[in-house]
């Protein structure tokens, strides 16, 4: 350290220890399961579970994208205009099925896969979930500068959002944490993911990030 630096605040080195210690009981208490992000177009699921992935030094694996590489890279807009969603949803099952059986990862899913029963079920068996809870104008808001979302390509988006929201919720309500999703930094939404991870698995859950299901 030069002599200009200032030397390190001892509450700052605490806090660090503090963090590491969190992040080493999580990955003790995880085990083999997968961390997997649920939630509405725009959440987050993919740019936070990158960032707690990178955190927790996990793989991060984005269903979407395992789709994608799966077909060819054709993109999920070409799979939904060539094969239909009911073909799209088959598949996003199967592929979140086989990511599953991966072992400790950060898994980001598509926006409908945790409406399905059978995927509920496996994940809820085989990972520890997170609700990125987000409101119809967050999602509109960042979903529409791109065009890259086959099912808000309808005359009105917004009421297309909130129709989706109305329906999903119930279901994105059973996974075992949720994170209010709104516009902080990402490293934010990261922090506090890791805390709930904490006091979920490592602790008695605290009351303000424990779902009661
Ligand atoms: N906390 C946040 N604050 C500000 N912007 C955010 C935040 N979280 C996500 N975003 C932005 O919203 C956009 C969509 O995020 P992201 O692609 O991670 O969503 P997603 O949940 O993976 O969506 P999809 O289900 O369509 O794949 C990105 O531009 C991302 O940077
Ligand atoms: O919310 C949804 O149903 C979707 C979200 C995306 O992640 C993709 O899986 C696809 O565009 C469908
Ligand atoms: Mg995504």
């Amino acid at each position: 350290m030069s002599p200009d630096e200032p030397a390190e605040m001892p509450e700052n080195l605490a806090r660090q220890g503090v963090i590491q210690n969190q992040t080493a009981d999580i990955l003790a208490a995880l085990g083999t399961r997968a961390i997997v992000l649920v939630g509405m177009m725009g959440s987050g699921k993919s740019t936070v579970g990158r960032r707690l992935a990178a955190r927790l030094r996990l793989p991060f694996v984005d269903a979407d994208q395992e789709i994608e590489t799966r077909h060819g890279g054709m993109t999920i807009t070409e799979i939904f205009a060539t094969h239909g969603e009911p073909y799209f949803r088959e598949g996003e099952a199967k592929v979140i099925s086989a990511l599953l059986d991966g072992g400790a990862q950060v898994l980001a899913t598509g926006g409908g896969a945790f409406v399905r029963d059978d995927t509920r079920e496996r994940i809820r068996s085989k990972a520890v979930s997170i609700w990125l809870k987000a409101d119809g104008a967050t999602v509109l808001r960042r979903v529409k500068r791109r065009s890259d979302r086959p099912l808000l390509q309808t005359e009105d988006p917004a009421a297309t959002i909130e129709r989706l929201i109305a329906a999903r919720e119930p279901f994105y309500s059973l996974a075992d944490l949720t994170i209010v999703s709104r516009d902080v930094p990402h490293e934010r939404i990261v922090d506090e993911c890791i805390e709930a991870l904490h006091g979920f698995l490592c602790a008695a859950a605290p009351v303000a990030f424990a779902n009661k299901t």
